[in-house]
């Protein structure tokens, strides 16, 4: 067994692996990097970029398909070349993993260690049964892993994860998604759009993400009006058939139906990559799932000299929060003991389906149940959004009652990507609604919808304050 001693071991070259390798290395430790998959990130090689490519085929697909609304007619066939759309995926995401790759062979041979890595103990790694690492201090980043429910793993491989699908040369006929969340959403919407024959089912109320009830309900009305989409329903059972899978499923509502589709695409969560770290050899306390405690700001489990870092520690497993992440675990163990909180920004996600979904800030179920004011918009008759024909979805604001400050949104709607950018650094700003409704606003654009939404809270904190002027003095009269 080959024996090898660094400052600091880096489980997982992941987007918050690699990191915290630059971080420990900037600080003037020595660090190694232990990589037991193929090199390249999951976001590069089967994440945000490949779905994200898949997403603009479909866009333009749906733009050609919907724009005899506007007058724009398609005499003839629209052609979706299933073949040529993948191959473009594949090409494109192939550069961005090349980008990786070239960032990946710019680190030292010495630094790199190829294979699985496992605890022995706080400070000694065994990787496969080839190599032990002697290491002060260890940082987690060994992302996360979809989740195939039991039920479905008989169908071999025609019960797929979003990996597959990146693999695939071309489209397939007919495919049963299971899961409306994100990637759900994302890749079961685009597939749609592009042709294919697409069921989705979700097992709770949930969609995209989405905790607040106006908003999901207006979502909802969105996604169902060109997708067979179906929440509080089950798939009763499965079997393979050839090369088909037959599924028994019930809507809610609506009588159980057998159907044959080519694949069951499996998008019901994920989990972090812990079961294979033999964290029991640690002194990390572990809850019943094998979770460690950790500290969220500092990232590190317990006072142990291990950190947590990227999806593997499953608080918001985000591209930008893995990086923020890598930076903080390779700052403090590079440091370790001086373990400091590292700097975190305003929270928010974005759902790249149509209508785009977003949250920022506090979400609307962790908002305190008193003191907050409520500011609204509805896009259907927003000016911009109806001239694009995108007027669906709602955004909903949420002030403290008290000052005013924008506590966080969720959306559905047009540009939600960017509205969210405009919100979240609001929220980090701290900025009140009347701070935001004092910047500037062009025309006719979709913001004035966010400005729509501002000047409806800001009637409501009015309305509040003025309640409680009256309450006061009914009091004061009172006694
Ligand atoms: C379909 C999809 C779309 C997405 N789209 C977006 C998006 O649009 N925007 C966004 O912000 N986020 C998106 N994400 C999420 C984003 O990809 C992740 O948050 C991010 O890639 C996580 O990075 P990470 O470093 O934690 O993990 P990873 O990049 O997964 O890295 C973990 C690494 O650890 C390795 N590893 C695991 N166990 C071991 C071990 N024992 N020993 C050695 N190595 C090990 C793995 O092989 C892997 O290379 C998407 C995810 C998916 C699946
Ligand atoms: N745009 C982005 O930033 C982006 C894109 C894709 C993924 N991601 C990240 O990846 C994470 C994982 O995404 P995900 O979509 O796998 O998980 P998710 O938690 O977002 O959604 C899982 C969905 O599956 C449903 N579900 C669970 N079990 C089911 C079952 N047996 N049958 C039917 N439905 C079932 C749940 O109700 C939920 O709606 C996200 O939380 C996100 O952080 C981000």
């Amino acid at each position: 067994m080959k024996q090898l001693k660094t400052d600091v071991a880096i489980i997982g070259a992941g987007t918050a692996g690699m990191l915290a390798y630059r971080t420990v290395k900037s600080a003037g430790a020595s660090a190694m990097l232990i990589e037991g998959g193929p090199y390249g990130t999951t976001c590069a090689r089967v994440g945000c970029m490949p779905s994200k490519l898949l997403i603009a085929a479909a866009e333009a697909a749906h733009a050609a398909a919907s724009a005899s609304a506007l007058g724009v007619h398609i005499d003839g066939t629209l052609r979706i070349d299933g073949t040529q759309v993948m191959d473009r995926v594949k090409r494109e995401r192939d550069r961005f993993v090349g980008f990786v790759l070239d960032s990946i062979d710019s680190i030292p041979d010495c630094d790199k260690v190829r294979g699985y890595a496992r605890f022995v103990s706080d400070t000694l790694l065994r990787v496969d049964d080839h190599t032990e690492i002697q290491a002060s201090r260890v940082i987690i980043a060994t992302g996360s892993t979809p989740v195939v429910p039991e039920p479905y793993r008989a169908l071999g491989d025609r019960v797929i994860v979003n990996d597959d699908v990146f693999a695939w040369n071309h489209l397939p006929r007919r495919v049963m998604v299971a899961g409306a969340g994100v990637i759900g959403m994302e890749i079961g919407q685009a597939l749609a759009r592009l042709g294919v024959q697409v069921r989705m089912i979700n097992r709770s109320d949930s969609l995209g993400g989405l905790t607040d009830p106006v908003v999901r309900a207006s979502a909802l009305t969105a996604f169902q009006s060109e997708l067979d989409l179906h929440l509080k329903s089950r798939i009763i059972d499965v079997r393979r058939v050839g090369d088909e899978v037959e599924i028994r499923y019930q809507a809610e509502g609506q009588d159980a139906v057998v159907e044959r589709f080519d694949y069951l695409l499996v998008a019901t969560g994920r989990r972090p990559n812990l079961s294979a770290l033999d964290l029991h050899n640690t002194s990390a306390i572990l809850d019943d799932k094998g979770m460690p405690q950790y500290d969220a700001r500092t990232l590190q489990l317990g006072s142990t000299s291990i950190f947590i870092a990227g999806d593997v520690n499953g608080v918001l497993p985000l591209l930008h929060e893995a990086s923020d992440d890598g930076r903080i675990a390779g700052q403090n163990a590079a440091a370790y003991p001086q373990v400091v909180p590292g700097k975190r920004r305003a929270p928010f996600a974005i759902v790249f389906s149509d209508p785009q979904l977003a949250a920022v800030g506090l979400r609307f179920k962790d908002l305190p149940q008193q003191g907050v004011v409520f500011g609204e918009v509805d896009f259907t008759d927003q000016g911009r959004s109806r001239i694009m024909l995108k007027n669906y979805g709602k955004l909903r604001i949420y002030a403290n009652q008290e000052d005013g400050r924008l506590l966080g949104a969720e959306m559905a709607g047009p540009a939600a990507e960017h509205i969210a950018h405009l919100l979240a650094w609001a929220v980090q700003q701290e900025m009140s609604i009347h701070t935001m409704l004092d910047m500037p606003f062009y025309h006719p654009v979709i913001e004035e919808g966010l400005r729509t939404a501002l000047r409806h809270a800001a009637h409501e904190l009015l309305t509040s304050k003025l309640e409680h002027v009256r309450v006061e003095e009914e009091c004061v009269n009172n006694t």
